[in-house]
């Protein structure tokens, strides 16, 4: 090797890192099965889900800094990457920030310190893909790295669960069948080792909206597709439902025919909206195909991308 060689710097940002931070990894996921249920007393909904990750992720940047006081000062900033739109939101609102929030407090943390995150977006939001949830999910694991606390401290999980119904999967990651409101771990499935395309058009769909449209006009699924779901041992045997879709497509104008779109597209082994919305994802027969399909899309102005499924979770990147 030439010792006088410039050195090649893979990741520019590894240049301003200092020691200390964690970086991390948060996946997308999409919902193989999504049946939605009764609404509780609580306001929520009863759902069996099989949610599987995906390659596509946000990454996070986390340091903590010693202050000489004011207790816990947490900031967010959220950068976003291949051209999806800006999330513009305070630092307070980012879920990232109440999960470091809510940590410390289960913790009982009362350190002088500022927990600072950046957060390189490549999840679009509002596209039912698990963006906000899985950034949620890293800085749990992130905080309790920075902080000395053991990865499988009870706390994490309450945290979790706390936070919203999507964001306990993240900490499991790959395939996996849950219930109550789509926190509670039913099983593990074998994951899927399978390229997919993902299109979102113009536009999400809000989770709570989606819900709220759903009571209006209810979708139940077959008896026996639930059964197949709470059965299946690999992410193959996963019948592809979602009776969320009928909600969503009423709320975001020109969803259905994507929908359609994307189910017709030759090479497309199975096709979805994903969770709530607005992206559907496609099970692709090989890498060409999703390749193809995902030049047709973005002709047609959709914002569309290749991914695989993966067994990935929220999780520290080793340096
Ligand atoms: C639909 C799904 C499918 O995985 O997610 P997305 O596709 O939006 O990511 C989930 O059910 C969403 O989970 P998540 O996005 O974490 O929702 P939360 O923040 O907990 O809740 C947002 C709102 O959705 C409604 N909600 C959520 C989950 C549930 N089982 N019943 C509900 O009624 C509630 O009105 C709640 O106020
Ligand atoms: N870190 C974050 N990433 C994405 N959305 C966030 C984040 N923090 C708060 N939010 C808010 O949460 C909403 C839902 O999160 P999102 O990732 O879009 O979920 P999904 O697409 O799975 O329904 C967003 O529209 C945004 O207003």
């Amino acid at each position: 090797m030439n010792e006088n060689a410039p050195m090649v710097v893979s990741d520019p940002l590894a240049a301003f890192e200092r020691e200390g931070m964690v970086k991390l990894v948060a996946p997308a996921k999409t919902n193989l099965f999504l049946n939605i249920g009764e609404k509780r007393p609580d306001g929520y909904h009863e759902a069996t889900t099989v949610m599987h990750a995906l390659t596509l992720h946000d990454v996070l940047h986390m340091d903590c800094i010693a202050q000489g006081g004011g207790g816990l000062q947490i900031e967010v900033s959220c950068h976003a990457r291949e051209g999806l739109e800006q999330l513009s939101i305070a630092s307070e609102d980012n879920i990232v920030h109440k999960a470091i929030a809510l940590l410390a407090c289960k913790l009982g943390r009362s350190e002088n310190e500022l927990i600072s995150v950046r957060i390189e977006k490549h999840i679009p939001h509002e596209a039912g893909l698990g963006g906000g949830s899985s950034d949620a999910a890293a800085a749990l694991v992130g905080a309790a790295k920075l902080w000395g606390v053991d990865a499988d401290a009870p706390e994490i999980r309450e945290a979790a669960c706390e936070l919203g119904a999507d964001v306990a999967f993240f900490l499991h990651g790959g395939c996996a069948c849950l219930t109550g409101a789509g926190e509670v771990f039913h099983h593990t499935l074998d994951p899927m080792k399978k390229a997919a395309v993902l299109v979102k058009p113009e536009g999400g769909v809000s989770t709570s909206a989606a819900y709220i449209a759903f009571d209006a006009d209810p979708v139940a699924l077959d008896a026996a597709d639930q059964e197949a779901a709470l059965a299946a041992v690999c992410a193959e045997d996963v019948p592809l439902r979602n009776n969320l879709a009928a909600a969503s497509e009423s709320l975001l104008p020109g969803l259905a025919e994507m929908l359609a779109w994307l189910a017709d597209q030759e090479g497309v082994e199975g096709s979805l909206m994903s969770g709530s919305g607005s992206a559907a994802f496609a099970v692709c027969a090989t890498f060409d195909d999703a390749c193809r399909i995902v030049a047709a899309a973005r002709n047609r102005g959709w914002w569309a991308r290749t991914t695989a499924f993966s067994s990935a979770r929220a999780a520290v990147i080793p340096r």
